[in-house]
């Protein structure tokens, strides 16, 4: 796959300096329920920010709020400078939405429908270029009510990045694709990256917020409950390490996180340094994530 062209992000200037999305005291209610309930939040320019939560955890709603599709109830939200509730069409053409369900006609083709949407931008990107890098060229010439389901989300994609945008929203993009398709996907993104895109996408999959993202949002029960780059995910979570061995017929198990002094104890009890079914395991990412979005009361970082 080739990656699409993007205009090259503006350097040295003071638009630089401010993120390309900043939230503060976020709220959405519906029938009284806070569905978002107070999301603080920054998204830098250039970087790739992924929201990971469970279902129903508020991340379309959050999404959605920033796209300018939907009021909030409280909270500030800035949009690459603008508030996205009055952003106006100049602003909307800085953005690229891609959101978990397409406004594309059925009864035209791939091609026809990418060509149709080029009247929409100042300078989008040329049809078979679009169709290369979302990995769609063979399907150009079928209706787009023929697709696969994975074929119509390549399909929103290059709707969503046709215009170059500056900032690139993804809603669940990779839901319905097979995993040649994410594969190809995930290479798309980081193209997007490398010209310099900010990029905002909402996941379910661990592995894809781990892989794309420079830096992962937790979400859930509408709070963002931890915020880092995912390698960082979980702080002292991460380091707690559990010691597992059998003692007589018992098993025991110790959970902490200098595991060193235990190791040395366990080992110098056994003349000949043998500890039965001994394990050291640290918790993954998995593991981690489960434990964050079981724990909702957790402070944000
Ligand atoms: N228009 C609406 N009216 C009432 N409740 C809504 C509306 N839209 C969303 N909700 C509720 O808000 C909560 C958050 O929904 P949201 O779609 O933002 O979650 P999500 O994290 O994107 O979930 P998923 O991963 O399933 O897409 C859910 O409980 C949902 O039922």
């Amino acid at each position: 796959m080739t990656a699409t062209q993007q205009a090259p992000a503006p350097r040295g200037t003071a638009r630089d300096e401010e993120p390309a999305v900043r939230v503060r005291g976020l709220v959405k209610r519906y029938g009284g329920r806070a569905v978002v309930d107070g999301i603080d939040l920054e998204v830098r320019r250039g970087e790739v920010f992924a929201l990971l939560g469970p279902n129903g955890a508020g991340k379309t709603t959050t999404v959605e709020i920033l796209e300018g599709v939907r009021r909030r109830d409280a909270g500030e939200v800035t949009v690459l400078g603008e508030d996205p509730a009055t952003g106006g069409r100049r602003w909307r053409d800085r953005i690229g939405v891609v959101g978990q369900t397409t406004g594309a006609g059925n009864a035209l083709t791939v091609r026809e429908t990418l060509d149709h949407y080029t009247h929409y931008h100042a300078a989008p990107v040329p049809t078979g270029e679009l169709l290369a890098d979302v990995g769609l060229t063979e399907a150009a010439s079928r209706r787009v009510d023929k697709l696969s389901g994975g074929q119509r989300r390549r399909l929103e994609v290059a709707l969503g990045v046709q215009g170059r945008p500056e900032l690139l929203f993804l809603d669940e993009p990779t839901t319905g694709m097979d995993p040649v398709a994410r594969r190809q996907f995930w290479t798309l993104v980081e193209g997007l990256r490398t010209r310099g895109t900010t990029v905002l996408l909402t996941t379910h999959y661990l592995d894809e917020a781990a892989h794309l993202a420079d830096r992962v949002g937790v979400i859930t029960a509408g709070r963002l409950v931890e915020v880092g780059p995912p390698a960082d995910l979980g702080g002292d979570l991460r380091r707690e390490v559990t010691v597992r061995w059998t003692e007589g017929d018992a098993p025991r198990e110790v959970v902490t996180s200098a595991p060193g002094a235990l190791l040395r104890d366990l080992l110098a009890a056994d003349p000949f340094g043998e500890v039965p079914d001994l394990s050291v395991t640290r918790p993954g990412l998995e593991d981690v994530y489960l434990r964050l979005v079981a724990t909702p009361e957790r402070e944000t970082r």
